[in-house]
């Protein structure tokens, strides 16, 4: 049934993802379009505060929709304060979102405007017991969202990229130790930050979004590299793991705030 098999197709992608998940239509969903010119400048939002522990890096693994990066999230090794935020958030998993050709791919948009992917560092709120019961609470989790656009080879990315050959199909998993999620962040961490939710089901209405203005690189050959990865399992009919985002929801009526002028 619908509430456990969404995808991005024709017949289980975001366009039918009310039918098992009907928060999909609700006053705070993600992605949006951010509009700079009607986002207001809030002298009162502080930088952002990224403290990442490469020890706590576990593991990398298809999960079907995307590719993630796990991390060990039972201490405050590597934590997200202040910017929007009060309190400690812990990082939980990065992954990305990505098209099928380099003029499409990510999910927040800006001005209309498209890029061939996204980057999404997931953190939950410390003052709940865990991520699972963070992801139902409004203040439980915060996004942090950093755009992808063509240009240089990006090397950090490349030591992510050079994994791919073990997780090409749903379900596959290995090993990433070591890893500095910092080394994916861009020079400036100006941004802008609104109300909303995950983007994938259960689209929960529990994220702080904090999207990056300033986009990192990423070369055309490495993007061919994300599209070979697989939606399928091993055994399955190969189906290329393209197209894993979702199109900008209603604004209904949020504010955008950005932390520059
Ligand atoms: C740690 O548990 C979860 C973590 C995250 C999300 N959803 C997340 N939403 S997003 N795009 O707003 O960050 O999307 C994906 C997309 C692809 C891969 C992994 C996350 C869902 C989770 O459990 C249900
Ligand atoms: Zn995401």
């Amino acid at each position: 049934t619908m509430s456990h098999s969404w995808g991005y197709g024709a017949n289980d992608g975001p366009d039918k993802w009310a039918d098992g998940f009907p928060v999909a239509n609700g006053p705070r969903q993600s992605p949006i379009d951010i509009v700079p010119g009607a986002a207001s400048y809030d002298a009162g939002l502080k930088p952002l505060r990224l403290k990442y522990d490469p020890s706590t890096s576990l593991d990398i693994l298809n999960n079907g929709h995307s590719f993630q990066v796990t991390f060990a999230d039972d201490s405050d090794s590597s934590t997200l304060t202040e910017g929007p935020i009060t309190g400690i958030y812990r990082l939980k998993q990065f992954h990305f979102h990505w098209g099928a050709s380099d003029d499409k791919g990510s999910e927040h948009t800006v001005a209309g405007k498209m890029y061939p992917a996204e980057l999404h560092l997931v953190h939950w709120n410390t003052k709940y017991a865990s991520f699972g019961e963070a992801a139902s609470k409004p203040d439980g989790l915060a996004v942090v969202g950093v755009f992808l656009q063509i240009g240089n080879k990006n090397e950090s990315l490349q030591k992510v990229l050079d994994k791919f050959g073990t997780i090409k199909a749903k379900g596959k998993q290995t090993t990433f130790a070591g890893f500095d999620p910092t080394a994916l962040l861009p020079g400036s961490l100006n941004y802008w930050t609104y109300e909303g939710s995950l983007t994938t089901p259960p689209l929960l209405e529990s994220v702080t979004w904090i999207v990056c203005k300033e986009p990192i690189s990423v070369s055309s050959e490495q993007m061919a590299k994300f599209r070979s990865l697989l939606f399928s399992a091993e055994g399955e009919p190969e189906c290329c793991m393209v197209n894993n985002y979702r199109p900008p929801q209603p604004l209904k009526g949020r504010s955008v705030r950005a932390s520059f002028k």
